[in-house]
């Protein structure tokens, strides 16, 4: 290895660079900048390039615009259009007051891959999935004239998770346990770092008692009455006290994987009359962008092979199960319900399988 970056390196950049608002350019595709955080004057030096703005077949569906191209669409940048524009595009906080955006052109056949890619980074960074795009002729020459970061597509697109390794570990007497113990687990690729909670010393020839814990800033820490994660975390936190060993991983995945600032904006839906299922759709994200591979790499890592698992969530254990760690069991954990978080929880039951 040199001391130049490599792909994943610059995939960490590159996604710096967005939430700043600096242009990123793709490889032997062109250039984007994201929606969220475009600045007016860089705007203006795309009118002319053949720009387009990319959203995702669920922001296109809201706005009622063709995705021809899948799971994203292309929607010519009109000559007049100001990053205010752009931004009603990506942003649905506005959809009520004015729905009526077009008349909006989505582009027809040729390449959607730069179109993928931005919206594919755009969501690694934690912004709204939205970008404004540029084919470039030369994007070498373009990124080395003005100093930006190059990612590789094929990077951008892969799967792959990126490898997590054990930092360090110390003992961490609780209130539920005096035998706890945080272990912090860092991936490769500049992403967030998620924690594991023993309690005990289970023996990892048995299955432990295990959660998947999906952090939630408003329900772990200020005790918010819209959904039942504080609960859910202090409560398999006693249970794994009370049996005397257990193992909790906190994964920094706020929001089912969308961030903080996103999960807000879908709270600010929800107050419009949308449920959490509709409002992620209409910020163009899954219901679920979470990634549960992290979690069964953990506790592989940490020598558990098989679990049984506190959850209501079905696609969890089938997540688990895919990713070579066996749910033996799965322990209900049915805790704070209120009259705040009802209608989330009977939508997580009645659209995602959540179990009763
Ligand atoms: N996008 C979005 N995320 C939410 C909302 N409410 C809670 N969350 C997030 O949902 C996640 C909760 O996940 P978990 O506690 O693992 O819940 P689960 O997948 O329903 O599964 P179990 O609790 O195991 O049954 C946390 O990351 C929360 O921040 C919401 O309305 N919108
Ligand atoms: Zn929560």
């Amino acid at each position: 290895m040199g001391f130049a970056p490599d792909d994943t390196e610059r995939l960490a950049r590159a996604r710096a660079d967005l939430r700043m608002g600096v242009p990123v350019v793709v490889a032997g595709m062109g250039v984007m900048l994201a929606a969220e955080t475009l600045q007016p004057a860089r705007l203006t030096l795309l009118h002319g390039m053949g720009a387009a703005v990319a959203i995702t077949d669920w922001r296109a569906q809201t706005l009622k615009v063709a995705a021809y191209d899948g799971d994203v669409a292309r929607i010519a940048l009109p000559a007049d259009a100001d990053a205010r524009w752009v931004t009603a595009l990506a942003n649905p906080a506005d959809d009520l007051r004015s729905p009526m955006k077009g008349p909006l052109r989505a582009q027809r056949g040729g390449d959607a891959d730069l179109a993928r890619a931005a919206v594919t980074l755009c969501k690694s960074a934690r912004l709204l999935p939205a970008a404004v795009i540029a084919p470039l002729d030369d994007t070498a020459r373009f990124a080395a004239e003005h100093g930006l970061t190059v990612v590789d597509a094929a990077a951008v697109r892969t799967t792959e998770m990126s490898p997590l390794h054990g930092i360090v570990s110390a003992r961490l007497p609780m209130s539920v346990s005096e035998a706890g113990r945080l272990h912090v687990f860092r991936p490769d690729d500049g992403g967030e770092e998620h924690y594991a909670v023993e309690i005990g010393q289970p023996d990892r020839s048995k299955p432990v008692l295990a959660r998947l814990h999906s952090a939630c800033f408003t329900g772990d820490l200020l005790g918010s009455l819209k959904c039942d994660c504080g609960p859910q975390l202090r409560g398999a936190l006693a249970q794994m006290g009370t049996e005397g060993h257990g193992v909790l991983l906190y994964l920094n995945q706020e929001g089912r994987g969308i961030g903080l600032a996103n999960k807000m904006r879908a709270y600010a839906l929800q107050d419009q009359g949308y449920d959490t299922v509709e409002a992620n759709h209409r910020l163009g994200f899954h219901d679920d962008e979470r990634d549960f591979r992290i979690g069964a790499a953990i506790l592989k890592q940490m020598g558990f092979g098989a679990v049984r698992l506190l959850t209501n969530n079905p696609a969890k254990i089938a997540r688990m199960e895919a990713s070579g760690v066996s749910v033996v069991e799965r322990v209900p954990l049915k805790v704070g319900e209120n009259a705040h978080n009802h209608a989330y929880l009977a939508t997580k039951a009645a659209k995602s399988g959540h179990l009763l």
